[in-house]
């Protein structure tokens, strides 16, 4: 049995998330505690009025009847739609506090490699959608399950024991079907969530890659690939639906057949005489609502099995091992040497290391640059000061202290960052100069974006996210600008830059270095450009895991 199987379909997790959830569970048992009576009320009135009818061979118990049955049915809809409107709301409010809570975790966790965009996205969008199902009509429905069979089930016991017995006897078959249901059912929607993340998945790559794709000529055939994952999807969706449809049958089935039984116990001791006609109509009224609100639990446990299966890619993603944070206060980089120590990197699942026992020290307002050739590691290093991968063995030591204890977030605030792929959001070009220093005067931002040699770039052009519309060489200038305005005003202390005049003239590199070079801050850049290299205090070199020990010199 899996773990969630185990926990059962009414995740502790997830009630815990949402008050409204809680109270309307509260409200929920109330609800149907109270349908419940009122079908006792309903089967009375009835059999009161049909048996009347009979017995005296007048409509004068019908005449009686109408207006409290009439009340029955309008506190009955009452009901319904009151329940309706709970499990709507406390599902929104669920779905909204797990998005916050998933957003956060990612903002949370180490690097940028461990959720990736486009399942990040299906568990945001569709995936919590399904909560849906799970809240507006499994739930209810299981609170009715637990409540209106009980109810009923005492309002029989009291008036015909043998009925009571029967229903007993059949009751129990419902549950057990279903879980043999629920069983085939979660496998399936598992698949099906799989399928649907690849969906996600292949879809983003080939927007992505569209342009590329057209120039190669392989467009076609990834929209090939992607009828073929729709078609699978469609495949899945169908069985999903068909054990639906099967399942509400089979209980449908057992449901009809022991409301049966009971019919002909009470049809053959009413001709017997020895059960009154009102007594045995009230039962026969009566057995099928026991049956039915456990049968409504079978039709939705399908809701149930995707809205679990939702929350368990959401819980993943929220439990995930966040970036351990320690407490100590980051010492003051304008004194402090930064000390990189033997430290060596292996991804998950990698055999070789990433980056081989590298060490390497940076002075107060020293200018260090990382050389090596491609793929020794250089853009790894970078990553274990920023934070994003932990050492696999080594150290980082800022002025004295292990990177590890220092607390995170104090550490990030004093990086100015520029990746070798930088990102733009969607905004204007002072918005994303501003990332870093969000109250930076704009005379400030303009400032920065001429030191970047971005001159022609207008402050208020409105960008798309990832920065269409702009050159590579622009997208470098604006994210230098950032470095910049977050070194200027907003507290950075330290320059850690991934080939940061990629795709820029020489003119422009050389403005930039010389602008690096007037900050005066300690600065760790990963460059192949000479004019770069030059500029640098030292250079350390990076070789490949054989040359190692030659390597990462001090
Ligand atoms: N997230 C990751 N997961 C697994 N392996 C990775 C990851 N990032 C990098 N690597 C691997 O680690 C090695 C070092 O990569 P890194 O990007 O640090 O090299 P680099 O020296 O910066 O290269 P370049 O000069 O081409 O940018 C490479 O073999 C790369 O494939």
């Amino acid at each position: 049995m899996t773990e969630s199987s185990a926990r059962g379909a009414v995740d502790p997790r997830l009630l815990r998330r949402a008050r409204a959830t809680r109270a309307y569970l509260v409200a929920g048992v109330a609800a149907g505690t109270l349908t419940a009576l009122l079908i006792v009320a309903q089967a009375w009135l009835l059999a009161t009025a049909i048996a009347g009818t009979f017995e005296h061979r007048d409509l004068a118990a019908v005449g009686a009847t109408w207006l409290p049955l009439a009340g029955v049915f309008l506190a009955r809809g009452l009901l319904t739609w009151l329940n309706a409107v709970l499990a709507q709301r406390s599902a929104a409010a669920v779905k909204s506090q797990l998005r916050t809570e998933i957003l956060a975790a990612r903002l949370r966790s180490r690097g940028p490699a461990e959720l990736d965009g486009a399942g990040l996205v299906s568990v945001l969008t569709q995936g919590l959608d399904a909560l849906d199902g799970y809240f507006a009509r499994y739930l209810p429905q299981l609170v009715l399950a637990a409540t209106v069979p009980l109810v009923i089930g005492i309002a029989i016991l009291t008036t015909d024991w043998v009925s009571a017995l029967v229903v007993a006897l059949t009751v129990p078959l419902i549950p057990l079907f279903m879980v043999l249901v629920g069983w085939l059912t979660q496998a399936r929607v598992r698949k099906r969530a799989a399928i649907q993340e690849r969906l996600a998945h292949h879809f983003a790559d080939l927007v992505a890659g569209l342009p590329t794709l057209q120039v190669f000529g392989r467009a076609k055939a990834q929209a090939e690939g992607l009828r073929r994952t729709g078609e699978a999807h469609r495949r899945e969706t169908m069985a999903t639906l068909r054990v639906s449809f099967l399942s509400a049958l089979v209980l449908e089935l057992l449901a009809t057949l022991s409301v049966a039984i009971v019919a002909v116990g009470i049809g053959l001791r009413v001709v017997d005489g020895q059960l009154t006609l009102f007594i045995g109509l009230f039962v026969l009224i009566l057995a099928p609502e026991v049956y039915l609100p456990l049968r409504q639990v079978g039709v939705h446990y399908h809701d149930s099995a995707d809205g679990v299966a939702a929350t368990e890619r959401a819980f993943a993603l929220i439990d995930a091992a966040p970036l351990v944070t320690g407490s100590r206060p980051v010492p003051d980089l304008g004194a402090a040497v930064i000390e990189v120590e033997q430290v060596s990197v292996t991804y998950p699942g990698a055999t070789e290391p990433g980056l081989t026992e590298t060490s390497l020290l940076l002075g107060p307002g020293e200018m260090v640059a990382i050389g090596g050739p491609s793929g020794v590691g250089k853009s790894s290093l970078l990553a274990v000061l920023l934070s994003f991968v932990p050492p696999t063995t080594g150290r980082v030591l800022i002025g004295g202290v292990p990177l590890s204890e220092l607390d995170q977030d104090a550490w990030r605030a004093v990086l100015a960052w520029v990746p070798q792929q930088p990102a733009l959001l969607a905004g204007t070009i002072a918005d994303n100069v501003r990332l870093g220093a969000p109250d930076a005067p704009t005379a400030r931002v303009r400032s920065a974006l001429d030191r970047a040699g971005a001159k022609q770039l207008d402050l208020d052009r409105t960008l798309v996210a990832g920065g269409e519309g702009l050159s590579a060489g622009e997208i470098r200038r604006v994210a230098l600008a950032r470095a910049l305005l977050r070194i200027d005003c907003g507290g950075g202390q330290l320059l850690i830059l991934d080939e940061p005049t990629a795709g820029l003239d020489a003119a422009t590199e050389l403005t930039v270095i010389a602008e690096l070079r007037r900050l005066r801050i300690g600065t760790l850049l990963v460059s192949h450009r000479p004019a770069v290299l030059a500029a640098a205090d030292r250079i350390v070199e990076l070789a490949p895991a054989q040359l190692s020990h030659s390597a990462g010199q001090l």
